[in-house]
């Protein structure tokens, strides 16, 4: 026997098929979930237990388009969209190891190309075949692939043969039940660590019970782990994840609506109210700089009905992570934080500090969207922030910038601002001239009125009768 051959025969024994270390045998794993199983939920659960985190799932096309960057700042992996520098995946190193990404996708070459693109900084490879939804459907992923078992088993084989970490699916139930356990048969021949079962078939929607019956009689039938799904509804407490995993005879259990209402379902120790879970989701999103929009989600998700309440109809006020922190008294921390981040050198998206020229790869997001919008290039004279007019930021009409730029026109007898407004698909972006200086904002507002008020807050910083820090807090500074 050669020495090489050894070695992989060692390592194969050791680690798996895959060369992976992760074992998927008697673990607890948070579900992969749209919108929801982003970067601080994902460490909220790890922290309260669970063993094995999904993300969201994630289109091949979309990560394909991306670059992996070290965000120093925040302590992050990014995969940044090269067209429009959205982050499309943010991962770090405290779940790497109990990290799986699940991926969208209809194609082995993409699917492989995404794999070797995220395999340094995730612990295995999900590929969804479950999800019913039209748009998947349509573009050939999720349950699509189980009416086509051999491309599904082509993308599976090409994964495990070329991957060094281990490579799984999730499936739903067909309606027969030997006719699922042939095709689970079939997919675990191709290598596969894992399979996770939604225990429903695909027409089949939350409000119907699952069939644990299915899972039960599939584990017995293949060699490798089965990791049962689809029991939510009856969780309460840890101890009903463990009993549905038995009822299935399978050997982990998968959480997803019980975990999104109260992600403290992982405790061992019992569930922990809804405050003390908003809170400690709070503090990650502001870590990790989530986008606010993806933590106001969550939030929903938690407070549920609550959100009639008069703390919840604030809360849907809300539109920056500062607003939804004051709610819950963690304006300081969230304050200090951003500063702290903006100080190392976050400034988000962009990942240039404003005003140096960027590199040739380097996204710069307001120029990006100024094309797409095939809006003019502004004059070169113009002075530009990006910052968002927020209403809700000014109770007192007074307090206006366009009425605080007026005002002080007055008080330093100079002639008043004017203002001229551009308008694209329905977004605007206005100038203000005001003493022979021309100020605009990158962020088109929605209506011309909100656009002039955010070119008024532009000049208002520049001749400093704002401060930055007053922007950033209350959340007017577009990172
Ligand atoms: C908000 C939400 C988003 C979901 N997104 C995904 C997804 O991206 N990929 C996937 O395979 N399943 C997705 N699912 C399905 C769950 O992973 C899981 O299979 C389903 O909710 C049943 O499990 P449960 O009873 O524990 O909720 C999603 C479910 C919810 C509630």
């Amino acid at each position: 026997m050669n020495f090489k051959f050894f070695l992989r025969l060692i390592k194969k024994m050791t680690l798996g098929e895959n060369g992976s270390t992760l074992d998927y045998r008697n673990k607890v794993i948070m579900a992969p979930m749209v919108r929801v199983g982003t970067l601080p939920m994902r460490l909220l659960a790890l922290e309260f237990g669970a063993d094995i985190v999904y993300t969201e799932e994630l289109i091949d096309m979309k990560l394909m388009r991306s670059k992996r960057r070290v965000n120093a700042a925040l302590g992050t992996v990014d995969f940044v969209d090269r067209s429009d520098g959205t982050i499309v995946f943010r991962t770090c190193a405290k779940e790497r190891n109990q990290l799986i990404l699940q991926l969208g996708t209809a194609d082995a070459e993409r699917a492989l190309s995404v794999g070797k693109l995220v395999e340094k900084d995730i612990a295995g490879l999900d590929i969804n075949m479950g999800c019913p939804k039209e748009f998947s459907i349509k573009g050939g992923m999720g349950v699509a692939l189980l009416g086509q078992p051999d491309k599904a088993e082509h993308i599976l084989t090409t994964l495990c043969k070329n991957l060094s970490i281990p490579v799984t699916c999730k499936i739903r139930i067909l309606p027969d039940l030997n006719e699922t356990i042939k095709l689970v048969q079939r997919f675990a021949s191709t290598g596969i660590a894992a399979i996770a079962i939604h225990a429903r078939t695909r027409d089949e929607r939350p409000q119907h019970a699952p069939h644990p019956d299915f899972i039960r009689e599939i584990a017995k039938a293949v060699n490798i782990p089965v990791i049962a799904n689809g029991g939510s509804k009856d969780f309460h407490k840890y101890k009903d994840l463990l009993s549905f995993r038995d009822l299935c005879g399978a050997t982990s259990v998968m959480v997803g609506r019980a975990a999104q209402l109260n992600v403290s379902i992982f405790r061992t120790e019992g569930m922990l109210p809804m405050d003390e879970i908003i809170v400690r989701y709070l503090k990650l999103s502001v870590d990790y700089d989530n986008p606010a929009h993806n933590t106001k989600y969550c939030v929903q998700n938690i407070l549920k009905e609550l959100q009639e309440s008069p703390r919840g109809k604030q809360f849907l006020q809300c539109q920056t992570l500062q607003q939804m922190c004051e709610i819950w008294s963690l304006g300081d921390y969230c304050y200090r934080k951003q500063l702290e981040q903006k100080k190392l050198g976050n400034f988000g998206r962009r990942e240039v500090a404003p005003g140096v020229i960027p590199d040739d790869d380097t996204v710069d997001e307001p120029e990006m969207k100024r094309q797409k919008m095939n809006a003019p290039p502004l004059d070169a004279d113009i002075i530009q922030h990006n910052i968002a007019f927020l209403r809700s930021n000014y109770s007192n009409d007074t307090q206006l910038p366009k009425t605080r730029l007026y005002t002080y026109a007055g008080r330093k007898n100079l002639a008043i601002p004017q203002y001229e407004t551009q308008g694209i698909d329905k977004l605007f972006r206005a100038i203000c001239t005001f003493n022979g200086k021309r100020y605009t904002s990158s962020f088109w507002e929605k209506n011309k009125k909100q656009a002039e008020q955010g070119a008024a807050l532009v000049c208002l910083l520049e001749i400093s009768e704002v401060t930055e820090n007053e922007l950033i807090k209350n959340g007017s500074i577009l990172r």
